[in-house]
């Protein structure tokens, strides 16, 4: 997809402020840190339209993203981050739960995850949360820049196998720095809008 227009709807905390207009939207879920607003810049071709930061924890509301007119990105707040509160914890805990059980229009959630290493407990705690709401999930393996090309099949083995994917669920190895896998993302995308 050819993209002219992005640009960010709302940051919402609760569900009277989500967008209206029915357009289909796409989470994007991640551990703090990994590279969710990266990925989001990356595709769209701009620097910074999602605020990136080597400080985890940069993005603390659903910020919804109009592209084209034809869907919504949705940046979700990153879990895992060991240096937020119990209460702070509880609170994404609950948005992310009403967002994802009330909202129609949501056809999938990408997930990205640090191609480095073996996905966390939290990664497979997401995983099963987001197919417990019955998603379709997209496994962005991101920081791929970071790995050489011969361990990346046994990299990618290992992420199927410690989530436990299941057949219907796609990978896409993906880099923000290489813009590796770009295309593919992009493919992925179009399934769901
Ligand atoms: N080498 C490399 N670095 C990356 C890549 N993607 C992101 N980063 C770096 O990882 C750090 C975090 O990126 P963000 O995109 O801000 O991560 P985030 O998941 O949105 O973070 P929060 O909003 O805090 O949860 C930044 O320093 C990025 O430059 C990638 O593909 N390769
Ligand atoms: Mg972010």
């Amino acid at each position: 997809m050819k993209v002219h227009k992005s640009e960010l709807v709302i940051s919402a905390v609760s569900p009277k402020q989500y967008p209206e207009g029915g357009l289909p939207e796409i989470a994007l879920a991640g551990r703090s840190n990994v590279g969710k607003s990266s990925f989001i810049n990356s595709l769209l071709a701009r620097k910074n339209l999602a605020r990136t930061s080597s400080k985890p924890g940069k993005t603390r509301t659903l910020n919804f993203y109009n592209i084209e007119d034809r869907f919504l990105f949705v940046d979700v707040p990153g879990y895992g981050y060991a240096k937020v509160s119990k209460s702070e914890r509880a609170a994404w805990g609950e948005m992310m739960e009403e967002y994802l059980k009330s909202r129609d229009v949501l056809k999938a959630a990408f997930m990205i995850i640090d191609f480095r290493h073996e996905p966390t407990k939290d990664d497979i705690a997401m995983y099963d949360y987001l197919k417990f709401h019955e998603l379709p999930v997209v496994i962005i393996a991101t920081k791929a820049d970071k790995i050489t090309k011969n361990k990346r099949p046994r990299h990618l083995k290992r992420v199927k196998e410690t989530l436990k994917l299941k057949p219907e669920d796609q990978t896409v190895v993906f880099s923000a720095e290489t813009a590796q896998g770009k295309d593919e993302a992009w493919r992925a995308i179009e399934q769901f809008i």
